[in-house]
């Protein structure tokens, strides 16, 4: 399994190229960090990936890559619904049951420290459990990639530590993932970096 980007290119209509000639083969059990100045096109190449938009040049190959997951910028959960629950719904979904589902949503909100709060309905949660909750809960459903669009945008220092400290532990052997981020914390909490300034330069050096 894995994703094969080469000489890929994006711009809209007949602006400027937003990055071009990126070639890189991405990897299961790795947690790619995507950098890049504001408005270079991180999550243009995000939809890129996932098979949402398709680029103007180069190419994307899904080798073995069939489900994509996200988590976005805001956590989305039911308001009423408790943590675990949010973690054991993809698990069922995937047929397991329900006590062999609770062992393994248990074990995943340990990983991402959320087992104090297992119990707690959603809408109770702070801002960086309800993200530390998605991460948790997009490991469940075991996507083959799984795209995370600027995970701390929307945080403070302190509650942005608590995901980034997360994101080190989010690295799972069967899927592929790839972290959009401004944040150096983020981007150092991955194990790989690709880094769209460096495709802007190429632009600017290959023209039009
Ligand atoms: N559908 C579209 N049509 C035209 N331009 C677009 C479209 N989508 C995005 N853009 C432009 O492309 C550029 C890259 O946008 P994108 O959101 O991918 O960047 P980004 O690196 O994720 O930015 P940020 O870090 O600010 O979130 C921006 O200038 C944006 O306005």
């Amino acid at each position: 399994m894995r994703v094969d980007v080469s000489g890929l290119g994006h711009r809209f209509g007949d602006r400027p190229w937003l990055f071009r000639g990126l070639d890189r083969t991405l990897h299961p059990g790795r947690v790619y960090a995507l950098t890049g100045p504001s408005g270079s096109g991180k999550s243009t190449l995000l939809a890129i990936l996932a098979g949402w938009m398709t680029a103007r040049e180069g190419s994307v190959e899904h080798r073995h890559v069939d489900d994509v997951g996200w988590v976005f910028q805001n956590p989305h959960g039911t308001p009423r619904r408790t943590a675990i629950d949010h973690v054991m719904f993809p698990l069922l979904a995937g047929g397991a049951r329900v006590r062999e589902a609770e062992a393994v949503a248990r074990g995943l909100l340990e990983r991402f420290r959320l087992v104090d709060v297992a119990d707690q309905q959603f809408r109770r949660l702070s801002g960086g459990e309800g993200q530390r909750l998605m991460l948790a809960r997009a490991v469940a459903a075991q996507p083959q990639l799984l795209l995370v669009d600027e995970p701390t945008a929307q945080l403070d220092l302190s509650t942005a530590r608590e995901v980034n400290q997360a994101i080190s532990r989010l690295a799972s052997p069967r899927t592929i993932i790839v972290v959009a981020t401004h944040n150096p914390e983020t981007r150092d909490s991955c194990t790989d970096h690709v880094d769209l300034g460096e495709h802007q330069d190429a632009t600017r050096a290959g023209g039009r």
